[in-house]
């Protein structure tokens, strides 16, 4: 197959904490580094050495064809930091794998990750990227542009197309990659299409990746890709597992700030309870505005309990009609918020939604499913269940009606949990918030 395949042949950067400094633009003058594109069936690779103010000429060296990917282009090059260097201090790399990472959200949370927006300005990264096959070529053209945008904490890229390579050691596993639904597909097809790679994933995971790893599930159906991920992954904990609904907090968060006429940095403890797709519930039951219940602020009932929930629940949908494409920029911010709840300590008297496995909760919802709940932490990357919210008989129904599309969508993925033969009896109107 003419696929094209990058085969990084350098080492890792031998840097440890003490010896990294800032990567300036003058650097790479300094020292030697390894680049070799190469196709599946020609294994050479350039590499070449340079020292302070000396060109010299790239020499071909025949390229180890079982050598497996750790570096690309730029990344590759390893500093020798001498005596003139001021040394800073830094933090210990942190190690993220991206699934998907030749897709739309990727290509705007990557830049986001490697400016410091999450783990903050003075924490390098290393970014491990998984493609399919068919993208391993966009995936190059990521890294490139990775290469081109110098960032300073951007200190490792490596790309691949296998998960048991690309997660190694991973500390954050963001989960991104997955198959659209294609015209006339039943969502039971998707369900199966998509929850192969998330259990190959998951036990990639349990395999190689940092028995601590935190992952973070973005690719749909989630709450079902998360559960059959986690349950492929039994040495890692459950917790360690989330849906994304943080997009759908933050639609929720800016209708009701919009409907109050308050900037929506006032709108807090809002709630998206269980599934990612047009059954979730936005509660306005808990949540506030300015510190009060948003049924003191906002008394148009009628109005929270159909337009506003529908509201939220399609938004995806009605942006697709209006743009032509799907959300991507606005769901790489809310993972970028979703990995900040967890290493930051969550506001006093706040929470944020996330969907994780259900066992143990304290709200009656069935057990051993991934559903979307209010989260608080202490800034460690755990999270702890918020216990003190109400409900009424409206937020009951909801949720109920929710948790039992979650449940049927369990049953329909018995074979990928081990839990037996699949049935897939799922409600006819299970939709995306993307889909229309
Ligand atoms: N949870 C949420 O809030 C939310 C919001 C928006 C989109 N999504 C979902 O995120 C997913 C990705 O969206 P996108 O807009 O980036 O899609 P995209 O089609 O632009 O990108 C998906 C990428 O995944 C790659 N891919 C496919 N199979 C793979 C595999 N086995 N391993 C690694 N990569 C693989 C594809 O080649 C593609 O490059 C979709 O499933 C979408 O429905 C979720």
């Amino acid at each position: 197959m003419a696929t094209t395949q990058f085969n990084p042949t350098c080492s890792k950067p031998h840097l440890h904490s003490s010896q990294l400094s800032f990567l300036s633009r003058t650097l790479p003058k300094r020292r030697h580094c390894s680049f070799a594109p190469f196709h599946r069936t020609q294994h050479a690779s350039i590499s070449c050495s340079v020292a302070p103010n000396e060109v010299q000429v790239p020499a071909v060296k025949t390229q180890d064809p079982k050598s497996k990917p750790e570096c690309y282009g730029v990344f590759c090059l390893t500093y020798d930091l001498r005596a003139e260097e001021e040394t800073r201090s830094w933090k210990k790399l942190i190690s993220i794998a991206v699934s998907g990472a030749a897709g739309m959200i990727a290509n705007h949370l990557l830049f986001k990750l490697a400016s410091g927006e999450v783990f903050g300005p003075d924490q390098p990264i290393a970014l491990k990227l998984l493609g399919s096959e068919r993208s391993i070529q966009a995936l190059e053209g990521v890294a490139m542009e990775l290469e081109d945008s110098l960032f300073p904490l951007l200190r490792e890229v490596s790309i691949g197309i296998d998960p048991y390579e690309v997660f190694q050691d991973a500390e954050w596993a963001l989960l991104i990659g997955a198959k659209p639904r294609g015209p006339g597909m039943e969502r039971s097809a998707l369900l199966d299409i998509n929850g192969q790679i998330y259990a190959e994933q998951g036990r990639a995971l349990n395999a190689v990746a940092s028995r601590n790893v935190k992952v973070i599930i973005v690719g749909n159906p989630c709450n079902t890709n998360a559960l059959i991920c986690l349950k492929n992954a039994p040495n890692i904990p459950a917790k360690n597992f989330h849906a994304l609904t943080r997009l759908d907090e933050n639609r929720a968060k800016c209708q009701l700030a919009l409907k109050a006429g308050v900037f929506y940095d006032k709108v807090s403890n809002m709630t998206i309870w269980g599934n990612h797709s047009t059954t979730q519930v936005p509660d306005f039951l808990n949540a506030r505005i300015d510190g009060l219940p948003v049924k003191e602020v906002v008394k148009d009932h009628k109005w929270l309990e159909e337009e506003f929930t529908e509201k939220v629940q399609k938004r995806g949908g009605v942006l697709i009609q209006k743009w032509g494409r799907s959300s991507a920029a606005s769901t790489s911010v809310s993972i970028v918020d979703a990995m900040r709840s967890l290493i930051t300590p969550t506001p006093e008297g706040d929470w944020f939604s996330s969907g994780v496995y259900s066992s143990g909760n304290p709200y009656g919802i069935a057990e051993d499913i991934v559903f979307s709940m209010p989260c608080r932490s202490k800034g460690d990357g755990d999270y702890e269940l918020v216990r003190d919210v109400i409900f009424d008989d409206y937020l009951r129904q909801r949720i109920a009606k929710t948790e039992a599309e979650l449940l049927a969508e369990k049953r329909c993925v018995a074979h990928l949990t081990g839990e037996g033969i699949a049935v897939c009896d799922l409600p006819g109107d299970t939709m995306l918030p993307g889909e229309m």
